[in-house]
């Protein structure tokens, strides 16, 4: 059986190509991009802003090719006919999509009779396609209009290109074959421009080498895409990046921690030696949590969960535990968040990225702790216990066991404190060697989290840099755990 061929005709479109006054590199951008998706372009034809040999046109590649790709005449002016072609091609009328009006409204303020108005104007039949943004991972704000499998892209070769690039899994033919390999650095971009300059000069004909900088995470601020179909050449092109990039610079990092999240912790605590004491410690912790998980069901049980360092391991280990114990699990795990009268946006937004990675369940409160933990037993009275990363070392916290309820003047929980004997340093080891993700702020020298108004980056770790500005180093460098509270007060 012969495997199914992707083809693809592409139609430019508009006058000033064909007077010579524009230079059409859209065909060429696309014959590139289709190549490396397995899609083979059987014919590019470029013609003027006319109505009936756009319509003539695209009926015949539409008959012809599995994609049909159309750049140019969707501008609001009076000679684009690209809509109204395509429309007469398959028998249709355009007409106003209520979707493209609300966005014309919004961003640039158009009414029904302001000429902007003329990129709402599109076929009946057509659906439309937003695509993601690869380098902020956000849906793209204005969507592509497809008529059955014709796909209308702007001429403007930037934002032709930068909707194709969200757009192209739509035309990846899935019997190709594709390689691709992640390169993860901690070098800003511009730093490491002229080598990825470099290599993809000498690979370009046979690899895409795309480079995407992330502000936010903890391990790497670049990530060096590459894809082929060719393995020999992506390896080559991958080994040659490895080489040029300065050694330090080269992140090992694991881009789905939370998937092999059961695997990577019981490898850990199964291989770990008698005298490890960090390893001991994760082993200690995972037998308190399947101790917890033969006392209480998943419903009797919540984690506290206020984005700090502390419960952001430990969510990551009760998540593998009850991985392990209940494969097939479906169901949210519950956790507890009781925000603070001030807390810090980057928190916030942590317990949000950490309820999504982790389908988490939040039960909310806001106030005194105390008086949120009357609410959690009005509101959720199968709650029993409280999963906390509560250390030896916090305040207050010397006396507790792995088991201990709470003291008698209030709401009664179980506590269940898992790393208790683990040390600030075994945190860091943890979350870090697993590539966890945690909140960006110990990233910025603070060491412990409470509000906004009583925490503040930890003093040791400031340092003047190259330019005169001062800085904080990150919470995981800090070599006293004992000045782990030094930025509260
Ligand atoms: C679920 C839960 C139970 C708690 N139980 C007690 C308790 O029994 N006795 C107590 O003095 N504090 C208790 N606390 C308060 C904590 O000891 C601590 O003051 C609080 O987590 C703030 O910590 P921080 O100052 O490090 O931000 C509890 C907190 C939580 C979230
Ligand atoms: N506001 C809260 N809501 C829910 N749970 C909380 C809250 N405050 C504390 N906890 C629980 O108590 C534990 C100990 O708090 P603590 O502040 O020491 O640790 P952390 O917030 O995880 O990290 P850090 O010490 O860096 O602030 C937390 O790990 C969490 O389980
Ligand atoms: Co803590
Ligand atoms: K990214
Ligand atoms: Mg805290």
């Amino acid at each position: 059986m012969s495997l199914r061929e992707y083809s693809a005709g592409i139609i430019v479109i508009g006058d000033e190509i064909l007077k010579g006054q524009t230079t059409d590199t859209n065909s060429h951008f696309l014959c590139k991009h289709l190549f490396t998706l397995g899609v083979k372009v059987k014919k590019i034809s470029v013609i003027g802003d006319d109505l009936e040999v756009i319509a003539k046109e695209v009926s015949e590649f539409s008959s012809k090719y599995t994609h049909v790709i159309t750049s140019g005449g969707i501008g609001p002016t009076h000679d684009d006919k690209t809509f109204e072609g395509v429309a007469k091609a398959f028998d249709d009328d355009i007409c106003p999509h209520p979707e493209i009006v609300e966005l014309c409204k919004q961003f640039w303020g158009a009414n029904l009779s302001s000429p902007k108005m003329k990129l709402a104007m599109i076929p009946k039949s057509a659906r439309l396609e937003y695509g993601v943004n690869k380098k902020t991972g956000e849906k793209n704000k204005f969507p592509l209009v497809v008529v059955n499998n014709v796909y209308i892209f702007p001429g403007v070769p930037s934002l032709m290109e930068r909707s194709f690039i969200a757009l192209e899994d739509l035309f990846k033919n899935p019997d190709a074959h594709f390689y691709t390999e992640e390169i993860y650095v901690q070098q800003d971009e511009v730093s490491i421009a002229p080598i990825l300059n470099e290599v993809d000069e000498e690979f370009k004909v046979d690899v895409t080498l795309g480079s995407y900088p992330d502000f936010h995470n903890n391990y790497y601020k670049v990530k060096l895409m590459l894809e082929s179909s060719n393995p020999e050449q992506i390896t080559k092109a991958a080994t040659a990046l490895k080489n040029k990039l300065p050694n330090e610079s080269i992140v090992n990092y694991d881009s789905q921690p939370i998937v092999n999240a059961a695997d990577r912790v019981y490898k850990l605590v199964e291989s770990c030696s008698s005298d490890d004491v960090y390893g001991n410690n994760v082993q200690k912790a995972v037998s308190v949590l399947e101790e917890c998980l033969q006392k209480y069901s998943l419903d009797e049980i919540c984690i506290g969960f206020n984005g700090g360092k502390d419960c952001t391991a430990l969510l990551h280990l009760y998540h593998a535990v009850v991985k392990r114990k209940y494969p097939g699990h479906q169901g949210k795990l519950k956790a507890l968040y009781i925000k603070s009268k001030l807390p810090f946006p980057e928190v916030e937004k942590f317990t949000q990225i950490s309820r999504d990675k982790y389908h988490l369940e939040m039960l909310h409160f806001e106030g005194r702790i105390k008086d949120s933990l009357g609410q959690l037993k009005a509101n959720h009275p199968s709650i029993k216990a409280v999963i906390m990363g509560t250390r030896l070392t916090d305040p207050y916290s010397s006396h507790l066991e792995a088991f201990s309820m709470t003291d008698a003047d209030w709401p009664q929980f179980m506590r269940v404190n898992p790393v208790l004997h683990w040390s600030y340093g075994h945190v860091w080891k943890f979350l870090r060697d697993l590539c966890l993700p945690y909140c960006s702020l110990y990233d910025r020298g603070y060491t412990s989290l409470g509000s906004m108004n009583n925490t503040h980056p930890n003093p040791l770790l400031q340092y003047v840099d190259e330019h005169g500005v001062l800085k904080y180093r990150p919470a995981y460098t800090l070599s006293d755990p004992t000045k782990e509270r030094d930025g509260r007060n």
